[in-house]
């Protein structure tokens, strides 16, 4: 129950709309029941007049007058419903888009940790059904249960005033409903957990199949996906035909415990008329007022029902929106996230202030910078968040130019590197330390590589840099600043990352280029493109940088879809640059027009290369080398050449050529 009170103040800016389904529903209910007493009345008026008691135009006249309230009552009636209704219709709009967007920007805020325990699917999956639920059981509620609440006082005082056993036994039921439905409900919901489990489960691989159709065509696995789909979905029969058969079991008994209250109603009405002691009217009056009472009371199964669901619902809701934030996150993001209180998450003024957004001077590990250095970068780091994200990228322009300054300044006694990994151990969650005790630098306008195992840890150095996870321990720096520190924002607008797997959008190839600064002009769209050796194909296109293409970049082909993640960097223009070179997906020609648009690219910046070809690795300023997640060697390409570490060892396995040779440089995942 809490979760939906969080819910209602979480949507706090629809209360009018609340308050006016709420009234519109009281006033409908009201009217409702004016109804038996105009009908009750008018049986009596055409009884008075077939005993005689009073002439037959009076009757007539009454009954009209009768008939015409009832159709004032009715038209008001219908009128208000309808205003109701609309209300209705707006307020589960508005909550959708509310409670959509926000989850929305709480998962675009979330660490990279929580997406890699999650399946595409399955959030959006949950999401989908937390907030049909959530709409459907608050706009029912608004419109029915104070409606149930009135007719339920109504008829109980109106019948009491008539004869209080009416009342009494009327009374009854709602207990006896109460405890049978609750009594229901606990099996149910546990059920309808197992059907969503399923339903969740097949979104998350439906999403996985359709977002990778070409793997499972390929692999001709079309007929396995869909047959692990349909189990799935005919679990959920098996479930439902369980959940279904006792709802309906439990259903019939409290329908026969209603069945037995109404006949001791209705007897006692009919003797009561017999006896005289009520009017033919009274008896019509009472009928109907007991017939509005059955719908409350078989209503309310449903109530208990849709709250526990949207219990459920905003639960769901909740446990996302609870997760811990990245750190830091962007400002903008966290104001669209709304008021979810967040404990253990930094707030946007807290990030901006110069303690707790960690100047270098608060870091274990502080950068070898001047005093003046580590002012200015604090004065950086620490200035107000920035709603524009030009000034982001800006900040990490000054922290860079306040390291170069320090640099070439007089009274510097240290180069401050644009990148620095200071004694960096790390593993995954629960696993086991994939980095440990990592040290190297990549100075301003230096080209690094990294060469290593498979599964040696050069992307999850990559990934540290990026801020994608905190360190265990030690410091990863950009520009003397430490990352953990940074606000995100400011460090990823400074680093400009190509992988591997381009990883495009749908939309146009000036979208795609543009990603990271939508507001460029075609012309500096066009720059990028000529930097990245993209500019001729594109132009190529009927629809050149209008050109659509497709989920992911589908209708590209991979040299393609890595120029233009090449001119997307370009455009991105930030200091620090990492690459993780496509390898054998691209054709010799390909290869060497990415590897020209990468060389461009990296000019004037700092290049952490996750090497795949020994050319490029032959081409860069220094080789770290990794061995069982530490670093080996560090050096120039001509002293690890002859040093007989890894990189000698590589170049060695090259020049035999042999398949084995070959084999052995794919471990280290090089192409050659
Ligand atoms: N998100 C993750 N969660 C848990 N473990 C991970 C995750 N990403 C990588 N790992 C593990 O961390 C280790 C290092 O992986 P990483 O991707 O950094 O290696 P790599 O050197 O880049 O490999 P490759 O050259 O094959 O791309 C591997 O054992 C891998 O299984």
């Amino acid at each position: 129950m809490r979760s939906l009170a969080r819910i209602l103040s979480f949507t706090r800016e629809l209360t009018p709309l609340y308050v006016g389904i709420v009234v519109a529903a009281v006033i409908t209910s009201l009217l409702t029941l004016a109804v038996p007493f105009i009908t009750g009345a008018a049986t009596d008026q055409i009884v008075a007049g077939l005993n005689g008691s009073q002439t037959v135009d009076t009757t007539i006249e009454a009954v009209l007058w009768l008939a015409g309230a009832f159709l004032v009552v009715e038209l008001i009636s219908t009128l208000v419903s309808s205003v109701g209704g609309y209300w209705g219709d707006v307020m589960a709009a508005r909550m959708r888009t509310i409670l959509s967007t926000r989850y929305f920007a709480q998962l675009l805020a979330l660490p990279q940790r929580y997406f890699d325990n999650e399946l595409t699917g399955k959030i959006t999956s949950r999401l989908n059904r937390s907030i049909t639920e959530l709409t459907q059981f608050l706009n029912f509620f608004a419109n029915n249960a104070f409606t149930m609440l009135i007719t339920t006082v109504a008829v109980l005082v109106i019948s009491a005033i008539y004869w209080w056993p009416l009342a009494a036994l009327l009374a009854t039921i709602f207990p006896i409903y109460m405890w049978l439905t609750a009594k229901t409900s606990v099996r149910w919901q546990a059920l309808e957990k197992e059907k969503n489990h399923e339903v969740d489960v097949a979104a998350g691989r439906f999403a996985e199949v359709v977002a990778q159709m070409p793997v499972v065509k390929s692999f001709v696995q079309e007929p396995h996906e869909h047959a692990g789909f349909s189990r799935h979905y005919h679990r959920i029969i098996g479930v439902t035909r369980t959940q279904s058969r006792y709802w309906h079991g439990m259903d019939a008994w409290r329908r026969a415990a209603l069945n037995l209250v109404f006949f001791g109603l209705y007897a006692l009405i009919f003797i009561r008329t017999a006896t005289g002691e009520f009017s033919v009217g009274d008896m019509v009056m009472l009928i109907q007022l007991m017939a509005m009472a059955r719908q409350p009371v078989t209503s309310m199964s449903y109530l208990v029902d849709a709250s526990q669901r949207a219990i459920a619902g905003s639960t769901d809701y909740f446990e996302v929106m609870d997760q811990r934030h990245d750190r830091q996150p962007d400002p903008r993001i966290l104001a669209a996230i709304g008021p979810v209180e967040q404990t253990n998450t930094t707030t946007p003024t807290t990030a901006a202030s110069p303690d707790a957004s960690g100047s270098p001077e608060a870091s274990p590990h502080p950068a070898p910078a001047s005093g003046e250095e580590n002012a200015s970068v604090r004065a950086v780091v620490g200035k107000p968040s920035s709603p524009r994200a030009e000034l982001e990228v800006s900040d990490l322009r000054a922290l860079r130019a306040s390291a170069v300054a320090g640099q070439d300044g007089p009274g510097s006694q240290e180069a401050v590197p644009a990148v620095a990994f200071r004694d960096v151990t790390f593993g995954y969650e629960d696993g086991p330390d994939v980095l440990r005790g990592i040290s190297f630098h990549v100075g301003q306008g230096e080209k690094v590589a990294l060469v290593g195992e498979s599964g040696g840890g050069k992307s999850t150095l990559a990934s540290l840099l990026m801020g994608l996870y905190p360190v265990h321990s030690g410091a990863v720096e950009v520009f003397g600043a430490d990352v953990d520190e940074l606000p995100v924002p400011v460090l990823r607008a400074g680093v400009a990352a190509v992988f591997q797997d381009p990883s495009l959008f749908s939309g146009t190839i000036r979208e795609n280029i543009a990603y990271a600064r939508p507001d460029a002009t075609d012309e500096q769209v066009r720059a990028a493109a000529r930097v990245a050796n993209a500019d001729r194909f594109v132009e190529r296109l009927e629809q050149g940088y209008d050109s659509l293409i497709g989920e992911r970049g589908l209708k590209l082909s991979g040299g393609q879809k890595q120029r233009i993640a090449v001119a997307r960097a370009v455009l991105k223009d930030a200091p620090v640059l990492i690459l993780d070179e496509a390898t054998s997906s691209l054709d010799t020609r390909s290869e060497r027009l990415v590897q020209a648009a990468l060389d461009q690219l990296m000019v004037g910046r700092a290049s952490l290369i996750v090497a795949h070809r020994l050319s490029t690795i032959a081409a860069v300023d220094r080789i770290v080398t990794l061995r069982d997640g530490q670093v080996d060697e560090i050096g120039a390409p001509a002293e690890l050449a002859v040093s007989g570490g890894i990189y000698a060892e590589l170049l060695a396995l090259q020049n035999q050529g042999t398949e084995a040779a070959k084999k052995a440089l794919q471990q280290y995942g090089i192409a050659g």
